[in-house]
């Protein structure tokens, strides 16, 4: 793990040399068990559920900065009633209506980039903040109605800078250091506050809040949540409650109207807790998978050309910017699903994901027991690292003890695996890693989402709450920027593909350069 620089790689390097199922010591006392198998984990997440938990040390990890929301929420009643509060803000008829938020953010966004191309000239600049700042804007829209204005900021500071002084970053790339507004900043370093590392984050995190700024930026944050909640109760008291009802555009109009028709509510502190954890959520792992997709665009001219080209023919509405919830799918513009897909397999935003195990279970013919740590990587079919067919299932041992265990995997068992054959070998022959949307096409030009594996949201109950908006929210970016720019090639000293692992696993270099498609290297030689 050392040498890859990243947990992920090194989990896939674990699980070529040591097989499906291993066991990983962490630290001087923990341990965790690797399930690399793309049959057993799809078995575990879905099947098999209700013999795992979210596990203890992420929970308390996340349960510095949001003690009780979804994502820290063993699963039991109160989870299940919060999932029944917020569950419809992902309906099509929600998404549909909170739309416009994301194709304003973008737009800013293309604002500032047009900016920035104006005053760097064929200089290249990092767009990961930038789109920190976009996704932020799109999910505050999303959950409060209101952007936070992040990119409205960063283009007036970036319209009045000096062009012949403009900083210069040690890879020869512009290095603007721009400053959002507060709320958004407090909103960075609370989650930059979240201790990711170390065996106490409990204590660890009681020492941050000690300091008298992160208390002011939290306060603020809070104060900003208390204000929103109240203004919001007063407008749907004032619309009554199905007129609010019918025209909320946010999450949070949505809770309050049916708070108001008395359908199900939630006390002050847990809507205010479900609206942050829209942030957390929501902000770094839309904008890691963008900056990935830049990254991609950036390599694969070709690509971009047949986006766009595809968009042009499939979304007559797309160049002023609003094709609607209906145009903007998989049947309607496969092309740019294909793509979306890809990245998403590719960029493995969130590497993994980590269960308890609740009573002995055997996975993969092993004993596991009550209380161990699963971590389950989530691209695993990136590469083939699904056992073969002819894996142990069950040793020899283990079949002369009786191990035919009632909670045994679907896919566990000599017999399973002949009924069954382990899918091994789903993408070509070495192809794995490559960037490659055409993989996700089928003979008629259709979108195939069962072409191959890939689970970047995670899978089954506990799987990602925000799958439809995040889907959305990349297809509208994808496209309107697609349209917009031609990302044309930066320096090879800037295109390194190097990792970093915090909550997600982001590129550490996102360099770009969005230029105009009426340029001559856009047109290209086609
Ligand atoms: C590209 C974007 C995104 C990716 C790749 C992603 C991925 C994930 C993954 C892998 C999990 C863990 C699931 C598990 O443990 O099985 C998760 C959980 C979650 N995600 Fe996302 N996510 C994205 C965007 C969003 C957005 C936009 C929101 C909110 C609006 C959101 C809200 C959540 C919540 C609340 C959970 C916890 C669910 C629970 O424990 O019940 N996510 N996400």
């Amino acid at each position: 793990m050392k040498e890859q620089h990243s947990v992920m790689w090194g989990i896939d390097d674990t699980a070529k040399q040591l097989g499906p199922i291993s066991q990983l010591r962490v630290g001087p006392f923990g341990h965790v068990v690797v399930i690399a198998d793309l049959n057993e984990t799809e078995a575990l997440l879905t099947r098999r559920h209700s013999s795992l938990e979210r596990d203890s040390s992420s929970i308390s990890i996340f349960r510095t900065i949001i003690p009780g929301a979804l994502l820290t929420l063993k699963t039991n009643e109160v989870w299940k009633h919060h999932r029944r509060i917020i569950g419809p803000a992902m309906t099509s008829k929600y998404l549909t209506l909170t739309m416009p938020k994301a194709y304003d953010s973008v737009g800013q966004l293309i604002e500032l980039w047009k900016a920035k191309g104006d005053i760097c000239g064929d200089r290249s600049w990092s767009a990961g903040s930038d789109l920190e700042g976009a996704t932020m804007d799109a999910i505050c829209g999303m959950a409060f109605g209101h952007p936070w204005g992040v990119i409205r900021q960063y283009t007036h500071l970036v319209r009045a800078m000096d062009r012949q002084r403009l900083p210069v970053g040690p890879l020869g790339a512009i290095d603007f250091k721009l400053v959002a507004p507060d709320l958004a900043e407090s909103t960075w370093r609370i989650f930059t506050s979240i201790p990711l590392r170390g065996p106490f984050p409990r204590i660890s995190h009681f020492v941050t809040r000690l300091s008298a700024s992160y208390r002011r930026q939290a306060r603020l944050v809070d104060q900003f949540l208390d204000r929103k909640l109240i203004e919001a109760r007063q407008k749907a008291k004032l619309l009554g409650a199905d007129s609010a009802n019918e025209t909320a555009d946010n999450t949070l109009d949505m809770m309050v109207a049916r708070e108001l028709r008395g359908e199900d509510w939630m006390t002050d502190e847990e809507m205010k807790q479900e609206l942050f954890q829209y942030l957390l959520a929501g902000t770094e792992t839309s904008s890691t998978t963008l900056s990935w997709w830049c990254k991609f665009m950036t390599n694969h001219p070709e690509v971009q050309r047949k986006l766009r080209a595809h968009l042009y023919e499939r979304l007559p509405d797309v160049q002023n910017g609003t094709p609607s919830f209906e145009e903007l799918n998989a049947a309607n513009t496969p092309y740019l699903e294909a793509v979306v897909h890809e990245t998403l397999r590719l960029a493995r935003t969130a590497g993994g994901v980590s269960r308890e195990v609740k009573h002995d279970m055997f996975i993969l013919g092993k004993l596991v027991p009550k209380g161990t740590q699963l971590v389950l990587p989530t691209s695993i079919g990136c590469e083939d690292l699904s056992s073969p067919v002819s894996a142990p299932l069950h040793t020899d041992d283990e079949k002369s003890r009786g191990y035919k265990n009632p909670q045994a995997s679907f896919w566990a068992g000599p017999t399973d695996a002949e009924n069954f054959p382990r899918k091994v070998g789903f993408w070509k022959a070495g192809t794995g890693l490559q960037f490659d949307p055409e993989r996700w096409m089928d003979q008629d030009g259709k979108f195939d989402i069962h072409a191959g594996p890939s689970m970047p949201f995670s899978l089954g109950q506990r799987g990602c709450f925000g799958k439809n908006l995040a889907m959305l929210e990349l297809r509208v970016f994808v496209s309107q920027l697609n349209v917009a720019f031609f990302f044309a090639p930066i320096p090879e000293s800037q295109n390194i593909f190097d990792r970093v692992e915090t909550v997600t696993s982001h590129p550490i270099y996102s360099y770009i350069r969005p230029v105009p498609w009426s340029t001559v290297e856009a047109q290209g030689d086609t």
